[in-house]
């Protein structure tokens, strides 16, 4: 199918280059040419396994045309994936302007090219009845015959996993406004045939991923919680409790005598909290939303305050451990918000880096995606290393806060050969407790 995708950013591209894959023949269009011009060049403008490798091959097949012309992008496409930013604002309701404007974008060169039937499917995440109170009207304002078609289809992939999250989709939610859009729709995705495909109308949809992310985020403050409780008592391992936890036949159910791990382990361990471009966002934007119709909210309002609480708790067991932080050389290893990723977007590091800084520490940072020369001059609270090693040389304390498959080397021998008395928190549980002496290794979750 002809399609187009506006915004290059991590959901558009990962689209773009999928479907493409696919053989789809896709039209991208950003409003930064730069990015436009990186495409065609072949190159991502931000660090995804996988994906550059099908960029390469998408953009040789020219099945990727990557076009700063938007005329260009709707003439050679019959309907086109919305896939712009929506940042929280001020008050943590979401700002439509980015889907606004470029939907409205879409209709007018519409409208120029007297082309009908086209279907906009918007792939951005949006607060409930946002497509029918505002995207609607805006829609029906410009192209006054009702021949198009709208749909909301969100994206459920994680950064990291996008390649793997959008071909193998569990499911796939297309809220249309009507039939033909849900048609047209379902023929873009009718080789994803291991995912279920629910069709609903654009509310029942934008809720979707609203109650998908808020799950997992609970998840997590959850397992925080009960690391919190458990860090009380000396000798409680809160990941042994949470494995346990698993086990649990309504939790991990057994075919055929096979016990089959359910994906949510992953969210139930304790940490430094969640953080990206969208666990954060998402849950505030729920709760303004829910508060602005007067609902009471106070299960995902805890989520929220367990986890803004993480850095803080983590920065408290280095100040109990060190007596006093001030001048102290402390390092932060890991400042994405998760491995394999290059997005530092509402990453706990910085946050507890702002804390560190506060009591006057000298913060170091390292992370193996943004070692390179271009990152260093960008981050004035903290000096950037460019190897793990230089980044942990005469500190005082390491601090993990990121599982970056790197940081599995360390042991005892490397902090012995770099640091005068050596201290570690694991704000993961990601390290080998067993590779460390007893009085240098902390790990949240756990008090000795
Ligand atoms: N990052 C993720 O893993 C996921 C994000 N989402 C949601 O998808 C949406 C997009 O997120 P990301 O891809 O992370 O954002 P992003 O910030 O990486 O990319 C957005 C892109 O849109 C472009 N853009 C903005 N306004 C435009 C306009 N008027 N015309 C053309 N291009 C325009 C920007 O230049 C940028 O390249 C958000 O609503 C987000 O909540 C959903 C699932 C996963
Ligand atoms: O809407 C979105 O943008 C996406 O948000 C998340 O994806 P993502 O933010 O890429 O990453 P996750 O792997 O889900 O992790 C989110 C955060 O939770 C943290 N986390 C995860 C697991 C855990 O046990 N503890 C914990 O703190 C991670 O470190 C990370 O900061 C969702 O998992 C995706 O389904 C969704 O599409």
């Amino acid at each position: 199918m002809n399609l187009g995708v506006i915004g290059a950013g991590y959901v558009g591209l990962t689209t773009g280059i999928c479907l493409s894959s696919l053989g789809h023949k896709i039209t991208i269009y950003d409003l930064v040419d730069e990015k436009i011009k990186l495409i065609s060049e072949k190159k991502l403008p931000f660090y995804e396994k996988d994906l550059e490798e099908l960029l390469d091959k998408t953009i040789s097949s020219q099945n990727l045309i990557p076009t700063s012309n938007i005329d260009e992008m709707i003439k050679n496409t019959d309907g086109c994936f919305i896939c712009v930013g929506t940042p929280s604002q001020q008050n943590n309701s979401i700002d439509l302007s980015q889907v606004l404007s470029s939907i409205k974008l879409v209709c007018e060169h519409l409208k120029k090219l007297q082309k009908n039937d086209y279907v906009i499917m918007i792939r951005s995440t949006i607060v409930p009845s946002s497509t029918k109170s505002h995207i609607l009207p805006m829609v029906n304002q410009i192209l006054d015959n009702s021949s198009y078609g709208l749909c909301l289809i969100p994206e459920f992939l994680r950064e990291g996993e996008a390649v793997s999250d959008f071909m193998n989709p569990d499911k796939i939610v297309i809220g249309s406004i009507n039939l033909k859009s849900e048609v047209f729709a379902k023929k873009i995705f009718e080789s994803f045939n291991q995912a279920t495909i629910l069709t609903t109308n654009p509310e029942t949809a934008e809720m979707i991923k609203y109650a998908n992310n808020a799950f997992f985020s609970m998840l997590i403050s959850f397992s925080n919680e009960i690391a919190n409780i458990a860090e009380k008592t000396t000798g409680i391992d809160t990941f042994e409790v949470l494995r346990a936890l698993v086990e649990d036949k309504r939790i991990t159910t057994k075919i055929q005598d096979q016990k089959i791990k359910p994906g949510l382990e992953s969210y139930l361990l304790p940490g430094c909290g969640f953080g990206g471009s969208c666990f954060p966002k998402d849950v505030r934007a729920i709760l303004q939303y829910a508060s602005a119709k007067n609902v009471n909210t106070p299960l995902l309002n805890a989520v929220m305050e367990i986890n803004d609480e993480r850095p803080s708790l983590i920065i408290s067991l280095a100040e109990k451990l060190l007596l006093s932080l001030k001048n102290k050389h402390v390092t932060i290893l890991g400042l994405t918000f998760k491995p394999d990723t290059d997005d530092i977007r509402s990453s706990p590091a910085f946050e507890a880096i702002r804390l560190l800084n506060d009591k006057e520490a000298k913060v170091f940072a390292y992370d193996p995606n943004l070692s390179n020369d271009s990152s260093k001059n960008k981050f004035t609270s903290f000096t950037l290393c460019s190897t793990l090693e230089s980044s942990i040389e005469n500190s005082d304390l390491v601090i993990l806060f990121t599982k970056w498959n790197e940081f599995k080397n360390l042991d005892q021998n490397i902090l012995d050969k770099f640091m005068n008395s050596p201290l570690l928190i694991d704000g993961r549980g990601f390290l080998d407790s067993s590779k460390f002496d007893e009085n240098v290794y902390h790990k949240i979750g756990f008090t000795k």
